[in-house]
């Protein structure tokens, strides 16, 4: 695809705080696919991508985004550029969906975005463009956080445990419709998520960290395969044997 998202290499990348928290990480994500970060708490998962939009600097190493460092030009005209969904999503309170969604093209001086059609996008009606965040549901917000990062018209989005806060049934919900705007739009979408499952059903693509590097690298179907190493498996055996304990009950 032409217009897919863009490539991000990481080059041999560290971050320390006293201990390593991403420890010389290399590693290429192509250009529009859908890659989950797993691992366990602490192991360098939300470091390793908030170091891609320069929420977070490498003491070493370099990201590359469609063969450009990330290091070049100014923090936010890159961020302008990446869309970042996280679990508090941080709207503001007292501005309606519709400023919301157009507060950081306004701050950039670009186009103002088609809140409707954004908001189409996302699975809201194109009327919720005036109401105010707190008269959402969190599953709603959530999907206004997604429009947010895609109004400024980036091809990369970076997720961290965007739908951690949400029920079951929503946060299923509404991982299917992302994956299915992912796939729509040609987007190049990394995941931090806790939930192996989650990872398994989204993802093109799972990367396992533990301590600050990668120790899983695998399609969904090798990592059920049990082809991914020691840490994949021991993630993947929670989702398993929850299906069979259900499987077990159901008779
Ligand atoms: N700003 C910071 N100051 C000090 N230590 C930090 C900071 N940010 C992260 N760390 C440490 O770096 C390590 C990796 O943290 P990180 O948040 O990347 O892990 P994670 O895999 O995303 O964890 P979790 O799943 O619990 O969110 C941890 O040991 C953490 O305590």
């Amino acid at each position: 695809m032409d217009d897919c998202g863009p490539e991000v290499r990481f080059e041999t990348v560290s971050k320390s705080y006293g201990a390593p928290a991403v420890d010389a990480v290399d590693c290429t994500i192509a250009g529009g696919s859908f890659v989950a970060l797993v691992g366990g708490s602490g192991a360098g998962k939300s470091t390793l991508l908030r170091m891609v939009n320069r929420l977070v600097e490498p003491d070493a190493g370099r990201i590359r985004v469609d063969g450009r460092d990330v290091a070049d030009g100014p923090a936010p005209w890159l961020r302008r550029r990446i869309g970042y969904v996280f679990q508090s999503i941080g709207l503001m309170p007292h501005m309606s969906v519709a400023e919301n969604i157009a507060l950081v093209p306004r701050i950039a001086g670009t186009a103002s975005p088609d809140a409707p059609a954004l908001l189409k996008m996302v699975d809201l009606p194109a009327d919720y463009a005036s109401r105010r965040p707190d008269a959402l549901s969190g599953g709603q917000r959530q999907r206004v956080g997604v429009a947010r990062a895609l109004a400024t018209g980036a091809k990369l989005m970076l997720l961290d445990e965007p739908f951690g806060a949400l029920d079951p049934v929503t946060r299923d919900a509404i991982g299917q419709r992302y994956r299915a705007l992912h796939q729509r739009l040609g987007l190049t979408s990394i995941m931090v998520t806790h939930d192996m499952a989650e990872a398994l059903l989204l993802a093109d693509r799972v990367i396992v960290m533990a301590k600050g590097r990668i120790v899983g690298d695998a399609t969904p179907a090798e990592m059920l395969a049990g082809q991914a190493g020691a840490e994949a498996d021991a993630l993947v055996a929670v989702p398993a044997r929850q299906a069979e304990a259900i499987a077990a009950l159901r008779g």
